[in-house]
Order: structure tokens, then C-alpha cells, then sequence
């Protein structure tokens, strides 16, 4: 049997009762489940990653909604022991649900709700960000100077890649894939190619257009393509971004194969899902090619990277920040306490008609 968990109160009369298995930035998601006649309980337990067991102990007998983050395993067990305590709704504070069984949760009558959109700009400017940094080198040049190293201008000394006129590769252009995508074109002015299931015909839409904006200013137009398939992308492109949702079809997308077909001096961006991309094949491949560069968010075995990853020059590694700016966080968990109280309202038509 678990420990109980050290737990937050606000509105403590509340009718209904929510949970959030985490504390989360700003007020303004807490004052909307107030306002809604929510006691609310927030998990203040030290402890970053919580059990399954733990979470049982948080929704304890009674419970209506839960709030929970990525890192939990929201399965057949949550999901009963929440249905169990009359639960009927429960949020990711995350776009990306590859950690919610939607079946088990449909299964037990449980809603679920994930938070698209408000943070689509902020990862997509650190995927830009990491493209950036991985191009010119940047973190391999500021440890350098803080070591001292630095005696002078060389003409060789961190000799990077120049974005301008080379082509993007995107995987997945879905509403992050694509804000990166114009990031990149109307920033450093690079062609697009890009791999999906679907046509993103807003994108394709929008390059154009910018092209004919370039020509029409005697500047060299950008292009784009959709790509028949992901190994033209890996292929053809100078920088690569994953952006595409983790499942089966996705899962070591990125391996010893396609990383292969991949040009040697590429540059390789993840801040999608770690299992997307298989770490032992590309700790081996940042090895082997020492021009080849990456920027990752995120990895395979959260939060431990694969053996010597940490050891490659060529990789650049942020602890799954993507979405980390104090605009997103907050809208994210205002998103995720809504998804919790849209439940509510649909099944309480007496609060509707009040
Ligand atoms: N690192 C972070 O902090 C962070 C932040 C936000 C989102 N994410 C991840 O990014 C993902 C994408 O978010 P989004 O809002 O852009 O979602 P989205 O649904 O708008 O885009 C996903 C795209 O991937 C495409 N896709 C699915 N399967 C594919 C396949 N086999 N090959 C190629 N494309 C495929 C889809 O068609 C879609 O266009 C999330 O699911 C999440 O896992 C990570
Ligand atoms: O899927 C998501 O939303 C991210 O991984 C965290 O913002």
C-alpha cells in the first residue's frame, strides 16, 4: 500500500472534488475550478515522477476530475480506481498522450482531454532554437570559452553550417511541425520538404506565397515539397525536425537505417517523443560521424539518456523544455482545468439551466 501523499487545499468545501497530481504555474486554473464549486487538491509530494500507486492514493475514494502530467501511466488501473470514485473526467497538462490508455478510459466512462495549441509556438521555437545552436555550435563554443580555451581568432574555430538557402526537412507538419517550418523559411530563408500522412495545404499555401513575396523583392524565392516518402526527406534535407505524434507507426522512426540515409553533415532535431528516435543507433551514429549533429528535448528512457550520449560534442541535450515558457505553462493548465470542467457541465444540465 502506498504512503499518502502530501497534498494542497484550496476551496475546501468545494461540492466537487479535483486533483492535480502536480502543482502548476499561475493561479488563474485554480480560480476557474473555484469558481465552478471545485475543492481542489494539488500534490505538493517530493517526488517527480509518481506511482501508479501514488496517484490511487491521491484519487482516494471520492474523486471527480484529475489533472495528471506525462510522466504517469494513466491505464486500465487509473482509469477503474478513478471510475471507482465516480471520476469523469481527466486532462493531460500535455499535448502529446502517448502516456493515456484512451481505450481503458473509454472503457471506464472516464473523458479525456489533452492541451493542443497554446504551446504550438513555444516548442516549435525550440526545435528553431536547437536548429540553431546544433548549426553554429553554439554550446561547444560557449563551454569552450568558459574553460578558458579561447587565445584568438582562428580562422577554423567552431566552423558551423550556414542555414540560408539550405532545405528543412520536416517530419510530422502538423500545427508544431508547421509553426517550425515558417520559423525556419521566413527566418533563415530555407527551402521545405516535408513528410505526413496529410497534405498541410495551409504550409504549402504559405511558402508559396512568401516565395512570391521574395521574388517580387529580386530575392531568391523558397520552395517547398511534400515529400512521397521520409527517406526523400532524410535524404535531401540539411535539417531535420520530428514533430510527429508518438504510436506504433512512429516508434524508432528515426534508426540505424534512415539515420544512414541521412547527408553526414545533417542536423537532426527532436522535440517530439524520445521513442521516435532509436538513441543507442544515434549515440553510434554521432560517433561515427562527427559532422552529423543534434538537438534533443526529449529521450527514449525519460529522464536517463542512453549510454554516451552525454559524452558527444555533436549533441545538444535540454531536459523536455519545449513547451516551457510562463505564457504556455499557464495556458496549459488553464486548458487542462477546463477539459476537467467541460465534463462537469455536460453531466450537470441542473448547473447548466441555473
Ligand atoms: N518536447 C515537448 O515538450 C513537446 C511539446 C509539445 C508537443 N510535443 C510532441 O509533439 C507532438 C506533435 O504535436 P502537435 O500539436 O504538432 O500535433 P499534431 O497532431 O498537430 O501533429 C502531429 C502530426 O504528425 C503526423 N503524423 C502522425 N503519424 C505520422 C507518421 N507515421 N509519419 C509522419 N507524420 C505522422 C500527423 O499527421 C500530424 O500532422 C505531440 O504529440 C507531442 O508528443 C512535445
Ligand atoms: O506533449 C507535450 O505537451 C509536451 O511534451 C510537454 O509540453
Amino acid at each position: 500500500m502506498a504512503k499518502p501523499v502530501s497534498i494542497e487545499v484550496w476551496n475546501p468545501n468545494g461540492k466537487y472534488r479535483v486533483v492535480s497530481t502536480k502543482p502548476m504555474p499561475g493561479t488563474r486554473w485554480i480560480n476557474l475550478l473555484i469558481e465552478q464549486d471545485c475543492r481542489v487538491e494539488i500534490c505538493t509530494q517530493k517526488k517527480t515522477i509518481l506511482s501508479v500507486e501514488d496517484i490511487i492514493a491521491l484519487i482516494g475514494e471520492r474523486c471527480d476530475g484529475v489533472i495528471g502530467q506525462l510522466t504517469e501511466d494513466w491505464g486500465e488501473t487509473l482509469f477503474s480506481a478513478l471510475s471507482r470514485a465516480g471520476g469523469k473526467a481527466f486532462s493531460n497538462m500535455a499535448v502529446g498522450y502517448n502516456n493515456v490508455d484512451v481505450s481503458a478510459a473509454n472503457k471506464y466512462g472516464v473523458a479525456v482531454g489533452n492541451t493542443p495549441g497554446v504551446l504550438t509556438e513555444t516548442t516549435a521555437e525550440l526545435a528553431a532554437s536547437l536548429s540553431v545552436a546544433a548549426a553554429r555550435r553554439i554550446v561547444e563554443a560557449d563551454e569552450f570559452m568558459r574553460a578558458g580555451l579561447y587565445d584568438g581568432w582562428l580562422p577554423h574555430l567552431f566552423v558551423g553550417n550556414l542555414l540560408k538557402g539550405q532545405t528543412v526537412g520536416v517530419i510530422g507538419a502538423g500545427r508544431i511541425g508547421s509553426a517550425y517550418a515558417r520559423m525556419m523559411i521566413e527566418g533563415f530563408k530555407m527551402n521545405l520538404i516535408y513528410y505526413d500522412l496529410y497534405q498541410a495545404t495551409r504550409l504549402e499555401k504559405f511558402v508559396t506565397a512568401y516565395g512570391e513575396f521574395l521574388k517580387a523583392n529580386g530575392e531568391q524565392p523558397v520552395t517547398w515539397r511534400r515529400a512521397a516518402s521520409m527517406d526523400e526527406v532524410l535524404r535531401e534535407a540539411d535539417v531535420i525536425s520530428l514533430h510527429p505524434i508518438l504510436d506504433k507507426t512512429t516508434f524508432h522512426l528515426i534508426n540505424k537505417e534512415s539515420l544512414a540515409t541521412m547527408k553526414k553533415e545533417a542536423i537532426l532535431v527532436n522535440c517530439s517523443r524520445g521513442p521516435v528516435v532509436d538513441e543507442v543507433a544515434l549515440v553510434e551514429h554521432l560517433r561515427q560521424n562527427p559532422m552529423f549533429r543534434v538537438g534533443l528535448d526529449v529521450f527514449e528512457d525519460e529522464p536517463y539518456m542512453k549510454p554516451g550520449l552525454s559524452d558527444m560534442k555533436n549533441a545538444i541535450v535540454v531536459p523536455h523544455i519545449a513547451s516551457a515558457s510562463k505564457w504556455t505553462r499557464e495556458g496549459m493548465a488553464t486548458l487542462a482545468a477546463l477539459n476537467v470542467l467541460v465534463r462537469k457541465l455536460v453531466t450537470q444540465p441542473h448547473y447548466l439551466l441555473a
